[in-house]
């Protein structure tokens, strides 16, 4: 499919009673969310609750098999192109430099180059990770190589990002750094970003909001705002609320079993 730039603006999406089976396999029952546009929102939930197969669907990559799913108050029916997307596997070509793999975004989408390439520089610059745009990926750091895949999943100035535990593989410590480096990225452009996590602290951290799902089959229970002040620290503690909105996450936990101490 050949597309255009992203539109430069967030888009709303919409979930009306999500039904998503597999065969006889409920994977998600009745979810329903709406996430604003430019809003910041985290996912999390134990594992297998359906986290990744609701941004499939949001995506437009797998259908629903009931209710209602609306991007910009429209039914997906067919994938969404105004998007980019981060995995926790960098998914990196190995013969492609980092600035090739995030050229071969804009190459695929056939947007000029040479704007494309000042916008991956810039990008990579903003990232901290301009000394790197030469080198391939096996040359790159775990944290490294993630920079690089968001770079890749903005190259095209999309209206939402997804990012499914891109940070899941990285030790803590770059974990927090990233943490500060991308919502500093999403203070400046302002995208709609769903974000899937099992760190409730990284939920935290990044979100206007928090949705709590509950096991399988998932469906939001729980949604948080979150109204710390924003550029966030690294260490969250420093705020008494951040206690009161973690300890209200494990309770979700805990009443649900998934965590039992
Ligand atoms: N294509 C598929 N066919 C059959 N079952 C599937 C398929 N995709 C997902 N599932 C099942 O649906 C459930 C939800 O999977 P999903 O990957 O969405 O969970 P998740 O919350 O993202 O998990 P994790 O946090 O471990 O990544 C799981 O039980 C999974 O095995």
């Amino acid at each position: 499919m050949i597309v255009a730039a992203g539109t430069g603006t967030a888009a709303s999406i919409t979930g009306r009673g999500i039904v998503k089976t597999f065969g006889g396999f409920t994977a998600v029952d009745g979810l329903n969310l709406d996430i604003r546009s430019g809003e910041f929102v985290s996912l999390i939930g134990p594992s297998g609750c359906g986290k990744s197969t609701f941004m499939l669907m949001a995506a437009g990559l797998i259908p629903v098999t009931a209710g209602e799913l609306l991007v910009d108050g429209k039914a997906l029916t067919s994938p969404l192109t105004d998007i980019g997307i981060v995995f926790q596997d960098h998914l990196l070509l190995e013969f492609r430099t980092a600035l090739e793999n995030v050229l071969l975004q804009a190459e695929i989408r056939h947007l000029p180059l040479e704007p494309a390439r000042a916008r991956a520089l810039e990008l990579f610059a903003k990232l901290g990770i301009s000394h790197a745009a030469d080198r391939y990926p096996k040359q790159l750091s775990g944290g490294m190589r993630q920079r690089v895949s968001i770079a890749r999943a903005l190259i095209h100035d999309p209206s939402v990002l997804m990012m499914d535990e891109p940070f899941g593989a990285l030790d803590a410590i770059t974990r927090t750094q990233i943490r500060h480096d991308l919502e500093m990225l999403w203070l400046e452009t302002g995208k709609t970003v769903v974000f899937i996590t099992h760190s409730i602290e990284e939920a935290i951290g990044l979100s206007d909001r928090v949705l709590v799902m509950s096991p399988t089959p998932g469906r939001v229970v729980d949604e948080i705002a979150i109204e710390l002040p924003r550029p966030r620290p690294a260490h969250l503690g420093d705020y008494p609320s951040f206690n009161t909105h973690s300890d209200r996450i494990h309770d979700a936990f805990r009443r649900f079993g998934v965590i039992k101490y």
